[in-house]
């Protein structure tokens, strides 16, 4: 690839000194030096999706100076890169659930990566450390994870306050938001797809990890959602992206990559997975909060299908949403071989859902939130008895993030968010050691399904087909996902593949 522009950011305050090391050295210097360490320190972030997989090679996209570093002194500087990792590609890769890579190819995540830059480490930022480099323009600096220095966390929220351009990069601000200066920052410790920064318990700047081009679902949906009016979701209030330069000579120019979003902060919120698990062990009703969540589910919907385009799925189109299901399942089986038993009956679930198109049926499909689960949704207390005493709240519409962009973009059938739930009841109610864990999740569900029929006025259940065939792919795609992140974890999902195998005998 060619040799990406080394853009230069601020303007150097009077401590720094020039970049003349930096300009010389060139990106590919920069890059030279730095892949070393970031071959040892990248896969070993929680973020990094490529894990189990080595690393053979570093491309830089862009690389942009927020903040100059000085040669000497206590001031950090702050750089940008976006950079792709080099690596094999995954086994069982084939159809929507790897990065969206021909089989067979080289895969090539792109990471976005924020380094602070000193002369010497301050020993709070010790664990940031990412190392030393030896040569190129940081030649003998403390290179170190950015996210975790509240001087440049500051920095990043000051970018945003100030709309703009910087290189590549592009800083938007919502017109009506009012981002107050000088809020204290503090990196989230969540585990997390991405990462956040929170400031002042009055924002949250969510900023995403692995990077493609075009526009980021967890930007456009939500401030499609705001422009409408709902309440449900939190509005973007600023966010910046990254137009890099196209890749190869003749290649036309990628579309900017989202990079950053900033929203208000819901504070003092819980979220669904940890308000189920404490229920579960306090042995309370969970029905109350699941019918509420099941109507802010359907609330969220009807906005985003008022806001955005709809299609209508015919036996085309519903044929080929069950080959892909089908697909999917294979291309799981041949990772996970715990599936290859239930392959048969599994697929029964997407033949049906295939003979409802032959036979005329058509589904709506729309924008949806893509991958909901109960950490998905956040519980405000807000002390009235409107929905028990809390009100819900949607987050994350990022979709899959194992799943290519221009596929979680497309419109779907809802009862895919509804699925996602209905499996995220039954993990809870597996996680949650509930003695009888079938007959808690069987309520939880009724009483969410209920909740959405009241609100849409379409009861899930009465679409049993459809509904199985969704919460089958959910809960191949969740194999595939323990296995590779949390294989402790795996019998939650192999549990249900049993039942809805079972099911379709
Ligand atoms: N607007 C918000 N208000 C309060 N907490 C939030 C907000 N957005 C996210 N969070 C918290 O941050 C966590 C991670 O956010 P999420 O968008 O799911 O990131 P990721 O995609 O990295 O998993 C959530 O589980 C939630 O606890
Ligand atoms: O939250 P993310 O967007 O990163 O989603 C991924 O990770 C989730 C786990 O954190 C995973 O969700 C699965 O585990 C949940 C419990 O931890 C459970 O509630 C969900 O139902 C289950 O799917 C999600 O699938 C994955 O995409």
């Amino acid at each position: 690839m060619p040799e990406a522009p080394f853009s230069r950011g601020a303007q150097h305050p009077p401590t720094a000194a020039p970049l003349a090391t930096a300009a010389a050295a060139g990106p590919s210097g920069l890059l030279a030096s730095l892949a070393p360490l970031l071959a040892e320190w990248l896969p070993r972030q929680r973020w990094f999706a490529g894990k189990g997989r080595p690393v053979t090679g570093f491309a830089l996209v862009c690389a942009t100076e927020l903040l100059p570093w000085a040669t000497s002194g206590s001031t950090p500087g702050l750089l940008h890169l976006l950079i792709r990792a080099q690596q094999p590609e995954p086994p069982g890769h084939r159809h929507g659930f790897g990065c969206g890579h021909r089989r067979g190819a080289a895969a090539s995540d792109c990471y976005q990566i924020l380094l602070g830059v000193r002369p010497t480490l301050p020993p709070p930022l010790a664990p940031a450390l990412v190392g030393r480099p030896s040569g190129g323009p940081l030649d003998g600096q403390a290179v170190y994870e950015a996210l975790s220095d509240p001087r440049l966390t500051t920095l990043l929220l000051e970018r945003l306050r100030m709309p703009g351009r910087l290189g590549p990069l592009r800083f938007v601000r919502e017109p009506s938001s009012a981002i107050p200066a000088a809020l204290t920052p503090r990196l989230m410790t969540a585990e997390q797809s991405n990462s956040s920064v929170v400031y002042g318990d009055t924002f949250v700047l969510k900023l995403f990890r692995r990077v493609s081009p075009g526009t980021n679902p967890d930007l456009e949906l939500p401030l499609a959602l705001a422009r409408t009016g709902c309440s449900r979701v939190p509005a973007p209030a600023a966010w910046f992206e990254a137009e890099p330069p196209a890749e190869g000579t003749a290649g036309p120019r990628p579309e900017p990559f989202t990079l950053g979003v900033l929203q208000p902060f819901l504070t003092g919120s819980r979220d669904g997975w940890q308000l189920a698990l404490d229920t579960l062990a306090a042995r309370g009703d969970f029905t109350d909060a699941a019918r509420a969540l099941g109507r802010a589910t359907a609330e969220v919907h009807l906005a985003m299908a008022r806001a955005l385009p709809t299609a209508v799925l015919r036996r085309p189109q519903i044929e080929h949403l069950a080959a892909t299901m089908s697909e999917r399942l294979d291309s799981a089986a041949a990772a996970v071989p715990a599936l290859q038993p239930y392959r048969a009956a599994l697929h029964g679930a997407y033949g049906d859902l295939a003979a409802l198109g032959r036979a005329g049926r058509t589904w709506a499909a729309q924008r949806i939130h893509g991958d909901l689960h109960l950490g998905q949704a956040l519980l405000t207390w807000d002390g009235g008895g409107r929905e028990g005493g809390g009100r819900w709240s949607l987050i994350d519409f990022e979709g899959e993030p194992s799943r290519p962009l221009a596929e979680r973009r497309r419109p779907q059938p809802p009862v895919r968010d509804i699925a996602g739930m209905l499996r995220s009841f039954d993990y809870a109610a597996a996680v949650g050691r509930h003695e009888r864990p079938q007959e808690w999740a069987g309520r939880t569900r009724a009483a969410y399904c209920a909740g959405y029929a009241d609100a849409s006025g379409t009861d899930p259940r009465d679409e049993p087909e459809l509904l199985r065939a969704h919460e089958t792919d959910k809960a191949v795609y969740e194999v595939l996902y323990e296995a590779r992140h949390r294989p402790d974890w795996l019998p939650v999902p192999m549990t249900a593949i049993r039942r809805l195998a079972n099911a379709h005998d």
